[in-house]
């Protein structure tokens, strides 16, 4: 079996926990796609899901010109999941009633299961006098469906709101008031299991090893006899490429690792270590730190080093493919959260807070076809596929590290002498957070070189010297992030190695600020 025959169509109505539930909808072994909710009929058709779920959303149904589900969801007759705005939109669409509730439920709640629900039947926490099911799940809403539309039964309710779930199981529609993507509802894989597999009737075929197959064989299909080139950082997405196309296509593959001296500790020799010695892929390295560093002299306006940054990546490249000769295509490790940011990003009139680096300013001009094979996948399953293909776990579940590299990281001009410098307090900070077991608790964690001079005295000699920031943060996207609030017994070791093992670092210092208001990189 394909492991794309079984699909499941997520319509996107702007809930925070969208991207949660295509996660545990994959997690459960089955395909699914998330899109904006007012994806037109013709597209739905086309997909053809074997099921579709409706997620939750900020909008209320009771607004004039509030987002619906489209015509052809009602059309197809596969299940429906609504999750509670997806609830409620299934509820005023289809003849039922939506008021504003008294009461608005935010967090924990408990749940009653009605009787007979083909959705809920057997699934609970624990079981009250009367014998109904009781669970504990996560809610966020303030309407409630106060009218059943026509056909439908209660099947679940909370102590608050009388129709906390609905079904009509001849047409096979199921709705729920609270998140079953979310942890803290305990019994959530459960009740997507239920709706996957035995309501839509999908099997579990997407699973890493599975997926890798299908990726393989497709990316023989694109490439034919063409040759491949890659864009090789030694970050997860490009490394997971570099081990998915090597085994693909082999030889046909050539990948460059453009060394631009901002890389972090004995980098660039871990990448060639482990890509060319150990998997036997062919990279190039390309030795260009002392034109990056050439050209990166005397600025120091941030945006102005991310674009000479960004251009001298663009020319290594060029440079690189037009030596090798008949290269037909350009592979890049675009993810599932790239592709759904960039679609809503068309309408999106966002300020540019920084311009990120862009290998992908590249193929129109170089004329190459692209290769994208995890173009479908989230950053959870590419370290999976990592992992299987035979990358080392440290590689795969590394942080991700910037294509400017330290080049953001060095507030100001860019030296040498910072860089070397800025590499080992990295690398001290990283070697205590993996030490201590945060550096798995934390989703990025660096140093960052200050160009300003403050006094320190070590011994009986005076220190006048620059300054280092230690910046550690916890996120899901990347789009938010909360400092990681590491132990004072941590920063202590930190602080005091840094400042002893490297002569040019006067003092340490913490940052305590969140995203936003601040970046998670500092330029
Ligand atoms: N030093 C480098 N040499 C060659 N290509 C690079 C380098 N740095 C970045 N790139 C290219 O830019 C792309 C985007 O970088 P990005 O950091 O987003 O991804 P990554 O490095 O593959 O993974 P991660 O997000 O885990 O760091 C990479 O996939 C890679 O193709
Ligand atoms: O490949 C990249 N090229 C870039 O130019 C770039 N700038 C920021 N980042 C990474 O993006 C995430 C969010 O960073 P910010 O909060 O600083 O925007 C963080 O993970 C940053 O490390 C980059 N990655
Ligand atoms: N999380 C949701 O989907 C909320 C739905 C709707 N906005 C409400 O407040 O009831
Ligand atoms: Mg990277």
């Amino acid at each position: 079996m394909n492991i794309h025959s079984d699909k499941i169509l997520i319509l996107d109505f702007g809930s925070q926990y969208t991207q949660l539930i295509a996660r545990r909808v994959r997690e459960l072994g089955v395909y699914c796609e998330l899109h904006p909710w007012d994806m037109t009929d013709e597209d739905i058709r086309a997909f053809a899901p074997k099921g579709v779920i409706l997620s939750g959303g900020p909008e209320s149904v009771i607004e004039p010109n509030a987002p619906a589900a489209p015509q052809a969801v009602w059309d197809l007759n596969v299940p429906v999941l609504g999750i509670c705005y997806g609830m409620q939109t299934m509820a005023a669409q289809l003849g039922g009633k939506v008021d504003p509730g008294s009461v608005k439920e935010f967090g924990y709640a408990e749940i009653r299961a009605h009787s007979q629900s083909r959705l809920l039947k057997d699934i609970e926490d624990r079981v009250n006098d009367e014998g109904h099911g009781l669970l504990d799940v996560w809610m966020s809403h303030g309407d409630h469906v106060s009218q059943l539309p026509e056909g439908f039964k209660r099947i679940a309710s909370t102590k608050d709101v009388p129709i906390a779930g609905m079904a009509d199981e001849s047409r096979n529609y199921y709705a729920l008031q609270f998140h079953p993507e979310v942890t803290h509802t305990t019994q959530g894989a459960r009740i997507y299991s239920r709706f996957l597999h035995e309501i839509c009737g999908c099997g579990d075929a997407w699973k890493p090893g599975r997926i890798i197959e299908d990726a393989i064989e497709t990316v023989r299909k694109q490439v034919g006899t063409s040759k491949v080139l890659l864009g090789l950082s030694g970050g997860v997405d490009s490394s997971v490429v570099a081990a998915l196309l090597h085994k693909a296509i082999g030889e046909q593959l050539t990948c460059v690792f453009v060394d631009h001296g901002l890389l972090r500790h004995q980098e660039g020799d871990q990448v060639m270590k482990i890509f060319a010695d150990h998997l036997g892929v062919k990279v190039i390295r390309v030795d260009a730190e002392e034109r990056f560093l050439r050209e990166l002299a005397g600025v120091s306006d941030p945006e102005a080093k991310r674009k000479i940054i960004g251009r001298l990546f663009v020319e290594v490249f060029e440079e690189e493919s037009a030596k090798l000769q008949g290269i037909d295509f350009l592979a890049q490790g675009t993810i599932y959260p790239d592709v759904i940011e960039s679609a809503g990003g068309k309408t999106k009139k966002a300020h540019v807070i920084k311009s990120h680096h862009n290998v992908g300013g590249l193929p129109e001009r170089m004329k190459m076809k692209l290769v994208e094979p995890l173009r479908e996948l989230f950053k959870d399953e590419v370290r999976a596929i990592g992992v299987e293909l035979g990358l080392p776990r440290e590689m795969v579940y590394r942080h991700p590290f910037p294509g400017p590299g330290l080049g953001v990281r060095i507030l100001g001009e860019v030296t040498k002498a910072a860089a070397d410098t800025l590499r080992l307090a990295d690398h001290i900070f990283i070697e205590e957070l993996r030490r201590s077991g945060w550096y798995d608790k934390t989703s990025q964690a660096f140093a960052v070189f200050l160009p300003v001079k403050s006094v320190g005295v070590t011994g009986d000699g005076r220190r006048y010297e620059p300054v280092i920031a230690l910046r550690a943060v916890q996120t899901i996207d990347f789009m938010t992030a909360h400092w990681a609030h590491l132990p004072y017994e941590l920063l202590d070791v930190c602080s005091r190695r840094i400042v002893n093992e490297i002569p040019g670092v006067s003092r340490v210092v913490y940052d305590i600020s969140g995203k936003p208001p601040a970046t998670i990189e500092w330029e």
